[in-house]
């Protein structure tokens, strides 16, 4: 928000109960003109529901929406689905099968308006259907078919776009140009898209910012790259890649582990926490006859850990250890040159950078709308 306009989305402490069970609990967002927010979380959280509720097919127990400044709901004010200006698009397509590409795309606008035609032709060109335009959806690909739900969605200019796993019918490859095409035209429309989605590589693919939701709230919010390199606990960390996770007590601020010790500012003495730190970010290093690496202040020391299994995924290695000092399984994903025999030896490090550190069992307090990001 600027210069006093009012978001193109805005949402205030909307909460949905079912049943006296909050699924929706005090969600508040704003999203601009031109900006992609994802709602990611996993599945029962509240996303659809809350999509449900801006979309106007569902009524919230509490809370307001604007759109433009202009309230849709807002204590007795309650404007219907058609007249909020906003556009739906769903997982399954949902195409007329008996209407051609171009009659599908046409469907939302008015029929004798000459501007129509032009903007059919538009939006196909857009997102390269033109040569299919009287074509029939059973004649299209699962990826054409999307496209084609893209243009309709967009046709009548909805101020505000709410997409709901919309890429979820694809096959993996197809998916990644997807993606990238529709984010390009949505951002050439200029249009305020909410997208819901569990899958955190499509969220930081697609989104200007994040919204993490769990058990009906918003626990984080902020780009792609915060996100996932300031969670706000360990949950929300877990959630975006798998986790190695060591255990430790603060000491004087310290928390002393077998790779060294690990800063807690703050934390009181006697606090058990967990340290974190995503595989790609542990580092090997070879055994020279019983010894390793010396302890550098960006990875403090190194503890030894036999392979108990290596895999090759393509771009990376996925190597397990268990370590000598516990008998814990620690996971690195190292360059795919690199692939270790069972048994090998090898010493691990952290790097400290990339590393976070949570009081144990310590769940981030959803309802505080500043949960953007903390440093371990
Ligand atoms: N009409 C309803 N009556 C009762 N409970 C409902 C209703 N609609 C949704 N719920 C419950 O609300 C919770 C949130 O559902 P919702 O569909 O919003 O989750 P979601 O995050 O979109 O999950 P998914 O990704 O699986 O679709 C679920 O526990 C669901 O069972």
């Amino acid at each position: 928000m600027g210069d006093g306009v009012a978001p193109r989305l805005a949402i205030e402490g909307l909460t949905r109960r079912f049943d006296g069970r909050a699924v929706v609990d005090g969600v508040s967002m704003a999203i601009e003109a031109g900006q992609v927010s994802c709602l990611l979380g996993p599945s029962g959280c509240g996303k659809s529901t809350t999509l449900r509720l801006i979309a106007g097919v569902d009524w919230p127990d509490a809370g307001r929406i604007h759109v433009d400044g202009q309230p849709v709901v807002d204590g007795a004010a309650r404007v219907p689905p058609e007249r909020r200006g906003i556009g739906l698009m769903f997982q399954d397509f949902a195409l007329f099968p008996h209407l051609t590409v171009a009659d599908n795309v046409a469907f939302g606008l008015p029929r004798r308006d000459p501007g129509t035609a032009a903007r059919v032709r538009d939006l196909l060109d857009r997102v390269g259907m033109t040569h299919h335009a009287a074509a029939y959806p059973h004649q299209l690909s699962g990826g054409e078919q999307q496209r084609v739900a893209l243009a309709r969605a967009l046709a009548p200019r909805p101020r505000i776009l709410l997409m709901d796993e919309p890429f979820s019918g694809l096959d993996d490859r197809l998916r990644d140009d997807i993606r990238d095409e529709t984010l390009a035209v949505l951002k050439a429309e200029g249009t305020a898209v909410l997208l819901v989605t569990h899958d955190p590589a499509e969220a930081m693919r697609m989104a200007d910012e994040i919204l993490l939701m769990r058990e009906g709230r918003i626990v984080q919010r902020g780009a792609p790259y915060t996100i996932y390199n300031n969670p706000v606990d360990l949950q929300a960390a877990a959630f975006f890649s798998d986790l190695n996770v060591i255990r430790g007590r603060v000491q004087g601020a310290l928390t002393q582990t077998p790779f060294g010790p690990f800063l807690a500012p703050g934390v009181p003495d006697g606090t058990e926490v967990d340290i974190a730190i995503r595989p790609q970010h542990l580092a090997i290093d070879f055994d020279r006859a019983g010894r390793g690496p010396l302890p550098t202040a960006s990875h403090g020391d190194a503890a030894r850990g036999i392979v108990e299994r290596a895999r090759f995924i393509g771009a990376v290695s996925l190597v397990e250890l268990r370590m000598e000092h516990d008998g814990s399984l620690l996971k690195a994903a190292v360059p795919s040159v690199f692939l270790p025999r069972p048994g090998t030896p090898l010493w691990v490090m952290f790097r400290r950078d990339r590393c976070f550190v949570f009081p144990r069992g310590q769940a981030a307090r959803p309802q505080d709308p500043q949960n953007q990001s903390r440093a371990a």
